[in-house]
């Protein structure tokens, strides 16, 4: 896991050093793809004990929990999207950061997502469900990464007794290899393939060595 030889995966860039951190399914060729469409997704994590998901109760990733985000629109940064998106569908405001960079290719599908990852320690409001997702605060317990793993540093404390656990099973099959580079606060690039049958067919994941 040399960090000068680390090859990055096609259509990923990081300028600053990076440790691997999960791969798999090297026997599948990476799948091409001709557009790139941008999307933003963004989490508010409070004292890394606890962070604010919704249920997806429409379109992409429909019965999903995840963060909140969606398209960047014509004329806007990523970072307002995803401003705005929190805003929209969860009801609050943060001081949302880039905290990593994620690209998405499924089989099939001529236009890749190339998804910028937010979040934010603080919010102002209150969290309010709406049409396009209901807001919920889970647990997020000890480090979801093994605990000799050289990214493993953030104390999350013990275990909320009134907070649900991370619902992993009912997320994006991708989430379990970056959620918890973003829980121990490394800046994360990663790239994951789907077949056509919505299963990941291969995928890369790195986190920066560093606390940000
Ligand atoms: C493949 N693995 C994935 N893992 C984690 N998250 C994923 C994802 N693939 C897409 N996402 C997220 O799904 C949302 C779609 O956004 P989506 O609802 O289509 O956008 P937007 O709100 O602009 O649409 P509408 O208002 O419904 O038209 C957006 O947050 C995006 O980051």
């Amino acid at each position: 896991m040399s960090q000068q030889t680390l090859v990055l995966p096609p259509g990923l860039a990081h300028d600053r050093p990076l440790v691997e951190a999960a791969s798999g399914g090297a026997e599948n060729e990476w799948v091409k793809y001709d557009k790139v469409k941008q999307y933003t997704n963004a989490f508010v994590i409070l004292d890394d004990k606890k962070v604010l998901l919704g249920l997806k109760k429409r379109g992409i990733g429909m019965g999903l929990w995840n963060g909140f985000g969606g398209k960047v629109d014509p004329g806007e940064t990523p970072e307002q999207a995803a401003v705005r998106e929190l805003q929209e569908e969860a009801g609050i405001t943060a001081p949302l950061q880039q905290c990593g960079t994620l690209l998405f290719v499924v089989d099939g599908v001529d236009t890749a997502f190339d998804i910028s990852v937010f979040n934010a320690y603080e919010y102002t409001g209150t969290v309010t469900e709406s049409e396009e997702m209901r807001p919920e605060w889970f647990s997020i317990q000890k480090s979801m990464l093994p605990p000799h793993h050289p990214l493993t540093t953030i104390d999350h404390g013990e275990a909320s007794e009134t907070l649900p656990p991370i619902p992993l099973q009912t997320m994006w099959a991708d989430d379990e290899f970056w959620l918890p580079l973003m829980f121990a606060r490394r800046y994360f690039v990663g790239r994951a393939d789907f077949g056509a049958d919505n299963k990941m067919r291969r995928w890369w994941f790195a986190a920066e060595p560093t606390p940000a």
